[in-house]
């Protein structure tokens, strides 16, 4: 099953190869698209509604007290669930969002191939750096993340980012769709050359260049 969890071949599966680098940082994400069950990806926005709304408050005394203490709940509820992080749905759920991954901008992949990724990716109050505004950091976790995926398809291995850089042309919008297309620029042994551009419709927002590296066996 693909990224994009449309197609049925990619080099990334669910299914554990003999390049699973255990010990080290591995391709094999075992990822799924039913992990957590069908309601985990509206658990998943709950919790990033939540991160907007924590961001955008301006809470009362009283109701920081109440928040601690359902919060204190929620954690309890979460904490006793715990798991690895190549088994947890989050990271994993390929037919979610940015993977059902918090941490990452949410994103959909609308394309992923050996050539590269075209993918929406839509910044929200949580993203915020300033005056209506991406924060820098978000936009190249999407860029590193998207380039990552790029070099995991094109090769069919374990990659690390070795270097990225990003030039911020224009302002990066909150609450706006915008389009992230990677290529791979060359491929040199064990060196990934790979770009990136985000765009609000054909305006520039920023972009990216970058070097991945395949992992050796066994390397973190
Ligand atoms: C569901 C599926 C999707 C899955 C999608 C998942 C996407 C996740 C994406 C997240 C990616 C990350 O954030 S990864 C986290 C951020 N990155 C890291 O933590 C990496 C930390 N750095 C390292 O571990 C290491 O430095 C490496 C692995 C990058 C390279 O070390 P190495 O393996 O020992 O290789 P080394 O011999 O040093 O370098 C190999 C070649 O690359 C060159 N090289 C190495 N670093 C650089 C550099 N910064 N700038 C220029 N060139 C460099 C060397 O000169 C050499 O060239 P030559 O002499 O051969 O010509």
């Amino acid at each position: 099953m693909s990224i994009d969890g449309t197609s049925e071949s990619a080099p990334v599966t669910g299914e554990r190869t003999e390049d699973a680098h255990e010990g080290g940082f591995r391709t094999d994400m075992m990822i799924s698209v039913d992990r957590g069950g069908p309601r985990y990806g509206e658990f998943i926005e709950k919790v990033r509604e939540f991160m907007d709304r924590a961001r955008a408050a301006f809470p009362s005394e009283e109701l920081v007290d109440e928040l601690i203490d359902e919060l204190t709940v929620v954690n309890a509820k979460l904490a006793a669930v715990e798991i690895n992080e190549w088994e947890s749905p989050s990271g994993t759920r390929i037919d979610l969002p940015a993977r059902g991954n918090i941490t990452l901008p949410p994103y959909l992949v609308d394309k992923a191939g050996d050539d590269g990724v075209q993918a929406r990716v839509t910044f929200t109050r949580f993203h915020l750096g300033g005056n209506n505004a991406a924060h820098g950091g978000f936009i190249c976790t999407a860029f590193d993340d998207l380039l990552g995926m790029t070099s995991a398809l094109a090769t069919g291995k374990v990659t690390r980012t070795a270097y990225l850089t990003v030039n911020y042309r224009s302002i990066t919008p909150l609450n706006t769709e915008l389009t992230v297309s990677t290529s791979i620029v060359r491929l040199e042994g064990r060196k990934i050359f790979v770009a990136a551009t985000m765009k609000d419709g054909e305006r520039l927002c920023a972009e990216a260049d970058g070097l991945f590296i395949a992992l050796n066996p066994g390397q973190p």
